[in-house]
């Protein structure tokens, strides 16, 4: 993989920076609050997960997705109560719009629900569908998970410290059970150049994505205009979710953020990481101090989004907006019930 510079007008933050003395963890926790602050997205380099690490998942991405559409099939996310699995070109929807996108969703690996009384979104929790024609997929991406969670669990305690809160603030919010999700995505090109997925926000804490090196389509709203977001090679882009939004009063910013499909004869694949909390736990509200709390802009309102700290009805919400056949198989009397 080469590191050839991308231009590119998001900022770029360099995590071994936390490794150097107070001085450069206090920079870096700077650049951090300011850039979720401003924009809601950056790049992050010196993050430690070893090249041969990201070429080896995109390799294994590849791999699946050239899979006969028989395998494919024989793990559909229509086969999974808990919305795990995979979702062929055309089955999702982002704004009541169809996305141009195949994907496999791997959460983390659980034993499902069977309390009648537990809330609804508990359902989210349970096992995934493993490919049995591409057996070394699951360990690939348990070890992705892991590294993954590691480097999100040191920025959340980077941003509790630049919010002026304990850096273990958060700590309860994952406990030993975070709601991590991988998605392996695929976006077939196409001649109109349109939704690959749709503009939204993610509904979580924190997403690290990684973009195929030399691939663009990535865009992020910044002052009502769509900005590039290009691949840069080795580094993740990484944006804070709805409940970031929630647990600091708006200071900080969920942004939105879309894919426009690359030209026919192209593919484009990432692998987002959302690294999210335990389904039943509700982010804390942060206590900011003055100056920061001055500039926060409240939680956004939107009738059509309601923004929950809980973060299970928050992900229950998304879930049954982007998989409504999934959600008309296994759970038509949430549909039935929702406004
Ligand atoms: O594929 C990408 O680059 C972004 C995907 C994304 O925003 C999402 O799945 O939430
Ligand atoms: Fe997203």
């Amino acid at each position: 993989m080469t590191h050839a510079p991308v231009s590119t007008s998001l900022p770029v933050l360099d995590m071994s920076m936390l490794d150097g003395d107070e001085a450069s963890a206090h920079a870096f926790r700077d650049a951090l609050r300011a850039a979720t602050h401003d924009v809601g997205f950056f790049y992050l380099v010196g993050h430690g997960i070893p090249d041969d690490v990201t070429t080896r998942a995109f390799a294994t991405a590849e791999q699946f997705f050239a899979l006969p559409a028989e395998d494919k099939q024989g793990v559909e996310m229509l086969r999974s109560p808990h919305f795990r699995g995979y979702t062929r070109t055309g089955g999702e929807l982002t704004g009541g719009q169809v996305d141009w996108r195949e994907q496999i969703d791997i959460g983390a690996e659980r034993d499902r629900v069977d309390d009648p009384g537990a809330p609804a979104y508990m359902r989210l929790e349970g096992p995934n569908l493993w490919p049995t024609a591409l057996p070394g997929l699951r360990a690939v991406f348990a070890d992705w998970e892991q590294r993954c969670t590691a480097v999100a669990r040191r920025l959340m305690q980077s941003w509790a410290l630049s919010l002026g809160s304990p850096a273990d603030v958060f700590d309860d919010t994952f406990g030993d059970r975070p709601s991590t999700l991988i998605k392996l995505v695929r976006y077939p090109g196409r001649e109109d150049r349109g939704q690959g997925v749709g503009a939204h926000n993610d509904p979580g804490v924190l997403t690290l994505l990684m973009i195929e090196p030399g691939k663009g389509g990535l865009q992020v709203e910044h002052d009502g205009a769509w900005i590039e977001a290009p691949a840069v090679p080795g580094a993740f882009v990484v944006n804070i979710g709805e409940l970031m939004e929630f647990a600091t009063d708006g200071y900080l910013k969920a942004t939105m953020h879309r894919v426009v499909s690359p030209p026919p004869g192209e593919t484009r694949l990432s692998i987002p990481f959302f690294f999210n909390p335990a389904l039943d736990s509700t982010v804390p509200r942060i206590e900011l101090p003055s100056e920061l709390a001055d500039q926060a802009r409240g939680v956004t309102q939107d009738p059509h989004n309601v923004i929950s700290g809980t973060f299970g009805d928050n992900l229950l919400k998304a879930r049954l907006r982007a998989h409504p056949h999934v959600a008309a198989v296994h759970h038509p009397d949430l549909l039935r019930s929702s406004p």
